[in-house]
């Protein structure tokens, strides 16, 4: 049986806000095995961001609320700063969305790379930048882009430069969030194509993939979460995702699917009207209730619990529970 790297159990965070809390994650609950790619995905707001950022660092307005998140069994909810900048970059880093944006224009990338790594207490000397090299080889980056500014590297660039900066330190877990999607879709190919190797290599254990684009992830993913308003509507491995879906909300996102490199925030949902309830104030039941075309008075009253449909599939469906007439 494979190792465990991360367990999420029953996570809730929130953001604060005038008008009451934002329940972008909540009572999330998933594991992340070694050498597995978990990909991440469902329309914009559902609280994809918010769970790499949460598992990173907790920052206002995000609020943690309760639960676990256990990476090689120490909480990281638990942590206090000093011991979570500790286990960044070393254990869980991230690459976050527009972090191709972060560059600074008037530094060169070596000296980008020194004084990101200095601040995080890493000596930049001779033997770090002899592995720099050695991963900007990995990652088909000609060494001379070292004494480049950002403004003269493409996009595919700049995200595998970023690429090898987040996962220097080897860490156990790398999140990813929506690292192809400012890039054409043969880049994105190659970018994803250079995470599962750092995967295969060992660079990295595990990884959390994030994205809009599902074809991207049936190509990478060993398994999918699929989030809807802060709660998970499945998890199954890639295969049963894409061709045995039980979610009605998951069904309707790979009929929107209709060529390959789509990006479904764009795009409407087959057959279904509306978007997303506001994460302030939806009432108990089923989050997907006022979208879903099979919903009855069960999902206006509950939650739906996990049902495990087999191994490493679980939906969280009333259609699904087999008591729909009770
Ligand atoms: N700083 C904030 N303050 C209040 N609410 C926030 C904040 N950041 C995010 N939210 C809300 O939390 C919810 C989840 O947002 P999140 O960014 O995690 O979603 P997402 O799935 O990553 O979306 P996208 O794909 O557009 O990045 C949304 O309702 C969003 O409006």
């Amino acid at each position: 049986m494979s190792k465990n790297i991360l367990n999420v159990n029953d996570l809730k965070v929130y953001y604060k806000t005038l008008k009451g809390y934002v329940k972008a994650l909540d009572g999330i609950s998933f594991k992340v095995n070694e050498k597995e790619i978990l990909g991440v995905a469902g329309e914009s707001g559902c609280g994809k961001t918010t769970l790499g950022h949460s598992l990173i660092l907790l920052k206002k307005p995000m609020k943690y609320i309760s639960g676990e998140a256990n990476l090689l069994n120490k909480d990281l909810m638990k942590l206090n700063a000093k011991e979570m900048n500790k286990t960044r970059f070393k254990d869980i880093s991230i690459i976050p969305q527009a972090a191709m944006d972060s560059f600074s224009p008037t530094k060169k990338i070596k000296d980008f790379i020194k004084d990101l790594v200095e601040e995080h207490g890493i000596k930049a000397d001779e033997n770090f930048f002899e592995k720099v090299k050695k991963r900007f080889k990995m990652v088909n980056l000609s060494l001379d882009v070292l004494n480049r500014y950002s403004i003269e590297l493409s996009g595919g660039m700049k995200q595998r430069v970023i690429l090898v900066i987040s996962t220097l330190l080897d860490p156990k877990l790398l999140i990813a969030d929506e690292i192809t999607s400012a890039l054409d879709v043969s880049s994105q190919k190659f970018v994803a194509k250079m995470l599962s190797n750092f995967r295969d290599e060992k660079i990295v254990d595990s990884i959390i993939f994030i994205t809009h684009d599902l074809s991207i992830l049936y190509q990478i993913a060993d398994k999918i979460m699929i989030m809807y308003a802060g709660h998970i509507a499945e998890i199954a491995s890639s295969e049963d995702i894409i061709f045995n879906p039980k979610h009605p909300y998951t069904k309707a996102l790979i009929s929107s699917l209709p060529k390959i490199g789509t990006r479904f925030e764009n795009e409407k949902l087959d057959g279904i009207e509306g978007t997303p309830p506001n994460l302030l104030n939806f009432g108990n039941g089923c989050r997907f209730r006022f979208r879903c075309p099979y919903a009855f008075d069960k999902c206006e009253k509950e939650a739906p619990p996990k049902t495990i449909i087999s191994n490493d599939h679980e939906v969280y469906c009333w259609l699904n529970v087999g008591d729909k007439n009770e």
